[in-house]
């Protein structure tokens, strides 16, 4: 075990620059052509199958483009070597472009009608590639393929033998530039996406555009592969860019695990090192990769890299490593100060909503104000859900309005919403799988302090600055809540009470101007209670206006400065808590009490 933590004390990114170094040095490390000639091929196949795994693995849609756009980038170069243009940064740089293109193009109608229309449009696209190429016949050569391409050259000077180090190096800055994308900010929100597009809208994420933008980014890498591999042999033909090539990224992406960036190298080694190799496999070629779909996608669920990060997490247990670190000794009730925040008046306007037959929501109106918290209560099947649903945009209104600080927003698609500053938790916890606490609690930040797609890829001062806000507001409001000895815990491992606590910590570093909490308090026990009370009390004194729909009659009654009640989708009642604990309809239709008998004299005691 020893052996292990001095292997662990080493930084994740040492191993990552060997690895990268062994690769682009391998033909001065003594690796004969034949070999080389295998390792440049699973360089360009680890490029595509990065391409699929950022559509597929972190942002969730099953698209198999990338062997077209891969033929897009290849053409690209090859048309251009023609014409004489050998330069292999132009080359790159076209190749990348025209796939972007490919990948823009051919995403927006399928993503635009939704479902498993990506994946069906990407799929007739790949079998249109030779048909595409056909007609452009007398440019592409068509069926016969392109010959006459000339070898590459970079600044003017023949690259010979060479062209190994620039593929090694073009991958390498590739994944590079992917896993700070993955890491960052933008990487959490389409892991998000992919597990939950509510819980991504409700952030202010963009459903339709982050999908695009993971398809169209998935594009660049298979471009530029493209580009690689038509200089490899001068000669590209249509077969090579067929259903078979496609079948083979795809199996390579889930055998090496598609969420993973160094399963896309796992994969492509194992495809072009094993079967690729053999000239017989040939005719067994989909046979053999519907094999690996089913050892990755079945078996392994999650690929490769899932026994690899098992194997690693069960070797850090037994070495002690990464044990949760010591609770704070800091009291529950200890204040917490947040930040002033420029809280918006919540008009809700005469809602209705049916569920076909089912009236969940009969002309019901609320009105709630920044600094203050207002409690929304109600039997079961009232219609507190709905209502919360249809403040964030996930339910469209049958009648009735709904304005944030002003804005009419009940016809706003629910990301826009996220935008005007409404936050909010959900009954049932929703957070995204294999992120820490930290990492799933600053991505709350999502809406905050942008920072561009090209920053977070360059790593750029903006980014930067971004990223450290992003952890010191997600370590200060956890440190509130009480869990800041769980950041590097795995969020969804929490139990029940800490994931809701975690979504309201979420809420909060959003800095929201109307939070929404649905039902946050069950499955907490004494502790997390008085902190949350500590937290909600810190949100409405910051200036946040607070809607609170909670079933714990004494946290309602401690915590809020105003009450509406529900029952059958109409509002029976409304006031501060000291006339709600007395009123009538309240005590029989929602806590079951006869408002003539004793009992009523003492609700707090009945309802503890
Ligand atoms: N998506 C839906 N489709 C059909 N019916 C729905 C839907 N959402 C809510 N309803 C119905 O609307 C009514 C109000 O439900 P809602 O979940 O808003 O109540 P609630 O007051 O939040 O209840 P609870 O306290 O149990 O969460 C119920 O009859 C419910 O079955």
């Amino acid at each position: 075990m020893q052996i292990w933590r001095t292997l662990r004390a080493v930084p994740g990114w040492v191993y990552a620059l060997v690895f990268a170094a062994a690769v682009m040095l391998a033909p001065m490390l003594g690796l004969d052509p034949a070999d080389t000639r295998q390792l440049q091929l699973a360089c360009i196949l680890a490029l595509v199958v990065s391409g699929l795994n950022l559509s597929l693995g972190y942002a969730g849609e099953l698209a198999l483009g990338q062997a077209a756009m891969y033929a897009a980038g290849a053409y690209t170069a090859g048309l251009l070597s023609q014409e004489g243009h050998t330069d292999i940064i132009v080359q790159l740089v076209a190749a990348g472009v025209v796939a972007l293109l490919v990948g823009v193009v051919t995403g927006i109608p399928g993503l635009r009608l939704g479902s498993w229309s990506l994946a069906m449009t990407s799929f007739f696209l790949i079998l249109l590639v030779p048909d595409i190429l056909a007609v452009f016949g007398g440019k592409t050569g068509g069926r016969n393929g392109l010959a006459g391409m000339e070898p590459p050259t970079l600044f003017g000077q023949e690259i010979g033998t060479d062209f190994y180090y620039i593929v090694a190096a073009v991958t390498v800055l590739w994944f590079v530039v992917m896993r700070n994308l993955v890491v960052s900010r933008h990487g959490i929100a389409f892991r998000t996406l992919k597990q939950s597009p509510v819980l991504a809208r409700s952030q202010g994420v963009s459903v339709f555009r982050m999908k695009l933008l993971g398809y169209a980014l998935g594009a660049i890498p298979a471009g530029l592969a493209g580009a690689l591999f038509a200089n490899t042999d001068l000669f590209i033909a249509p077969e090579a860019f067929g259903f078979t090539f496609a079948t083979a990224v795809l199996a390579a992406s889930i055998l090496g695990g598609s969420a993973s960036i160094y399963g896309a190298v796992i994969g492509a080694a194992i495809m072009q090192f094993g079967p690729n190799q053999s000239t017989a496999f040939q005719e067994y070629a989909l046979v053999v990769y519907g094999g690996f779909l089913i050892v990755g996608g079945v078996l392994l669920s999650g690929g490769l890299t899932t026994l690899i990060t098992g194997a690693r997490r069960w070797l850090d247990r037994r070495a002690g490593i990464g044990v949760v670190g010591e609770p704070s000794n800091r009291e529950p009730d200890a204040a917490v100060t947040l930040e002033k925040i420029d809280g918006a008046v919540l008009d809700v306007a005469d809602l209705s909503k049916s569920f076909g037959c089912n009236q969940a929501l009969r002309s019901a109106s609320l009105h709630a104000e920044p600094g203050r918290v207002t409690a929304l209560i109600g039997p079961n099947g009232s219609g507190k859900t709905t209502m919360l649903n249809m403040i964030c945009g996930f339910y469209t209104a049958d009648a009735g309005t709904i304005a944030v600080g002003g804005t009419q927003t009940q016809r706003f698609a629910s990301h826009r919403v996220a935008r005007e500053g409404v936050a909010r938790t959900f009954q049932t916890p929703n957070i995204p799988e294999n992120v820490t606490v930290l990492e799933a609690v600053a991505a709350g930040r999502y809406m905050t302090d942008r920072a561009s797609m090209l920053a977070t890829f360059l790593r750029l001062p903006s980014y930067r600055r971004t990223a450290r806000n992003d952890v010191a507001e997600a370590e200060r409001v956890l440190e509130a809540v009480g869990m800041a000895h769980l950041r590097d815990e795995i969020a969804t491992s929490l139990p029940l009470g800490m994931r809701r606590m975690l979504e309201v910590a979420r809420a909060v570093v959003a800095r929201p101007r109307v939070v929404l909490l649905d039902e946050i308090a069950s499955g907490m026990d004494e502790n997390e209670l008085v902190r949350l009370s500590t937290l909600i009390r810190a949100l409405r004194d910051a200036g946040a206006t607070v809607l609170l729909v909670e079933h714990n009659f004494r946290l309602v009654l401690s915590l809020a400065d105003s009450i509406v009640v529900l029952a059958q989708g109409q509002v029976i009642a409304e006031g501060p808590p000291e006339e709600i604990e007395k009123h009538p309809r309240v005590l029989s239709e929602y806590l079951g009490i006869d408002p003539d008998g004793p009992e009523a004299a003492d609700v707090e005691r009945l309802t503890r």
